[in-house]
């Protein structure tokens, strides 16, 4: 299985490019990926997942803009989409972070609004709404688990989701670069304590003053690192087994062993 995984840049200043121009941009890298299997996207990329002071204004309902145009995208490479996370108006006028994954036709195959809201009482946490439900998504291969950034620190979604079936985990961000050692400990922690791949695409650049992490990361389910981006915008290809993650738990059947 091929998968790439898009770490946009998402930058601060007047020069910076509009949304319209970075969502016309991202959906030309999605076209190139035509021939991965699966391609993803990170956390909030149109206003920068620490841009709170754009979430209201640029949310957009479900199937709005970013929706449309990677939607489309997905359809014209032939790809399976994790298209990152859009601030989401739902009809009510409440807000969510949610991200959305398109079929290779460009249906939408599920979205996932993000559970745990970062902030402690500020910015996300108080913004956004919570999101309740846990997510799977089935592709040929492999069943996607779908998570959002600051998710990555509650185990005990990861170990829902492998309940339900998830064999490999899919992590949109957009991590500070402040706190990289815990993105790449707790990448490799989640992928071992669940014998899963993790796939967590991050943003390179600085928006709202947060320089961002990069440093995309995919693990295999022996905590292995196959491939890491560096801190700048990138296109992280990986190919990986799909089959390991039976291999790996029939081999080492800890999962088995839970208790709790
Ligand atoms: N966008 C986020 O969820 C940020 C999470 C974060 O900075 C952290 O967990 O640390």
């Amino acid at each position: 299985m091929r998968a790439s995984l898009i770490q946009i840049g998402v930058y601060d200043g007047k020069g910076g490019e509009s949304i319209d121009a970075r969502r016309q941009r991202v959906a030309a890298l999605v076209r190139e990926q035509a021939g991965a299997d699966l391609v993803v996207l990170p956390e909030l990329w149109t206003t920068g997942a620490f841009a709170y002071e754009s979430f209201g204004t640029e949310a957009e309902p479900l199937q709005g803009p970013t929706y449309e145009s990677m939607a489309k995208a997905a359809s014209d490479a032939g790809v399976w989409l994790h298209a990152g996370s859009v601030p989401e108006r739902d009809p009510d006028g409440l807000l969510y972070n949610t991200s959305l994954v398109f079929s290779p036709s460009g249906e939408l195959a599920a979205s996932y609004r993000k559970i745990h809201r970062f902030g402690f009482d500020k910015g996300e946490a108080v913004l956004m709404s919570a999101g309740a439900d846990v997510v799977t998504v089935r592709l040929p291969s492999t069943t996607l688990g779908l998570a959002t950034c600051y998710d990555l620190r509650f185990p005990e979604l990861f170990r829902r989701l492998v309940e339900a079936g998830a064999e490999t985990l899919v992590i949109p961000a957009g991590w500070p670069e402040r706190r990289r050692s815990h993105w790449t400990l707790l990448a490799q922690a989640r992928a071992v304590e669940n014998q899963s791949y993790v796939l967590a695409c991050g943003t390179a650049g600085t928006h709202a003053g947060v320089p961002q992490a990069g440093h995309s990361i995919v693990v295999d389910p022996w905590g292995e690192v196959l491939a890491e981006a560096g801190p700048d915008e990138e296109v992280l290809t990986v190919e990986f087994d799909p089959g390991k993650v039976g291999v790996t738990r029939e081999q080492f059947p800890a999962l088995k062993d839970r208790v709790l």
